[in-house]
C-alpha cells in the first residue's frame, strides 16, 4: 500500500481559497498512491478558534467539492483531513459545528465522514465551540498494488483522540488494520505525538499513519513530525518540522503475519 502524507504548513495570512488551491495541487502531484492524507482542520486553522464559525461549511461545501475533484483527477483515496462542519444539530451540545474528517474515493465520492470524538481545549476551543462525535468509523480502502479486489480496513480518528487508547481498541474490534490520524499537534508536545503513535501501533498491532500540521498559526507553532509506524512499532518514515510530503510503501500482509507470529491480542481478558 502506497501512502502520501501531506504535512501542510500555513500561517495566518493565507486565504482559505488560496490554501485550498495549493492543497489541490499537492494532492494532484500524488497520483500513483493508494491513499493521500491531509492534516486536521487545515482550511479553518487548527487553533484559529476565532475563525472557525466564519469558515465552517457543510460536508458538500466548497472545500469538500475541491477535494472530491482532486481525488477523482489523481485517482487516489483522499483523506482530506478535517473541516469545521456546519450542520443542524440533532444531538450533542447543540453548537451545530463539528471537527469532521472527509474521505473521498478515487471516483471522487464522499465515502466516509468522522466527527472527532475527544475535543481538545479543556473548556476552551473545541469543547466550547463544537459538538463531540459519537460514531466509530472503519472503512475499506482499495489497494491497487495488491490486485483489483484488495483493500485494507482503516480506522479513523483525529489528533487529541490519540491520547485515548480505548478508542483504538474499539476500532481494532471493528476490524481496523490501519489507523489514520490527521492532526494540528503543537511543537511543544510533539514528543507525545511520536510516542503515542508508536504505542498505538504496538498495543493494537496496527499500522499507524499520522499526518500533522507544520508552520505557525494563531500563535501556535505546529510540531510536524508526521510518521508512519508499522504493526511491530517500527517507524517506517518521519517528516521534519517544515512542509513536506512523506511517501511510504508498506505491505498490509505483514500486519497479519505479525499478529499470527505474536498473537498477543488473543490473550485479552477485559472487554
Ligand atoms: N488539535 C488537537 O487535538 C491538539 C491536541 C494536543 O495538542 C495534545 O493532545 O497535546
Amino acid at each position: 500500500m502506497k501512502v502520501a502524507l501531506i504535512q501542510l504548513a500555513y500561517g495566518d495570512d493565507e486565504s482559505v481559497a488560496d490554501r485550498t488551491a495549493r492543497v489541490v495541487d499537492l494532492v494532484l502531484a500524488q497520483e500513483g498512491h493508494d491513499l493521500v492524507v491531509l492534516p486536521e482542520l487545515w482550511p479553518a486553522g487548527g487553533f484559529d478558534y476565532r475563525a472557525w464559525d466564519e469558515r465552517a461549511e457543510p460536508v458538500d461545501g466548497p472545500v469538500a467539492r475541491a477535494l472530491a475533484a482532486a481525488a477523482r483527477e489523481a485517482r487516489v483515496t483522499l483523506h482530506g483531513g478535517s473541516i469545521v462542519e456546519r450542520a443542524t444539530p440533532t444531538d450533542g451540545d447543540g453548537h451545530g459545528l463539528w471537527n469532521t474528517s472527509l474521505v473521498f474515493s478515487p471516483a471522487g465520492e464522499l465515502v466516509a465522514t468522522y466527527r472527532k470524538i475527544h475535543r481538545f481545549g479543556f473548556g476552551e476551543g473545541e469543547p466550547k465551540l463544537m459538538d463531540p462525535g459519537a460514531d466509530l468509523v472503519v472503512i475499506d480502502v482499495p489497494v491497487a498494488s495488491a490486485g483489483p479486489r484488495a483493500s485494507v480496513a482503516v480506522g479513523l480518528s483525529t489528533c487529541y483522540d490519540l491520547r485515548f487508547p480505548e478508542l483504538y481498541r474499539a476500532l481494532l474490534d471493528r476490524g481496523a488494520e490501519v489507523f489514520v490520524i490527521p492532526a494540528a499537534w503543537p511543537a511543544k508536545r510533539v514528543a507525545h505525538w511520536t510516542l503515542l503513535g508508536q504505542a498505538r501501533a504496538v498495543e493494537d498491532q496496527c499500522v499507524v499513519i499520522q499526518c500533522n500540521t507544520a508552520g505557525t498559526h494563531a500563535g501556535h507553532e505546529m510540531g510536524g513530525r508526521s510518521q508512519v509506524v508499522d504493526a511491530q512499532g517500527v517507524v517506517l518514515a518521519t517528516a521534519g518540522h517544515h512542509e513536506e510530503v512523506l511517501s511510504v510503501e508498506f505491505d498490509p500482509a505483514e500486519t497479519h503475519a505479525w499478529r499470527g507470529a505474536f498473537p498477543v491480542l488473543a490473550d485479552r481478558r477485559l472487554r
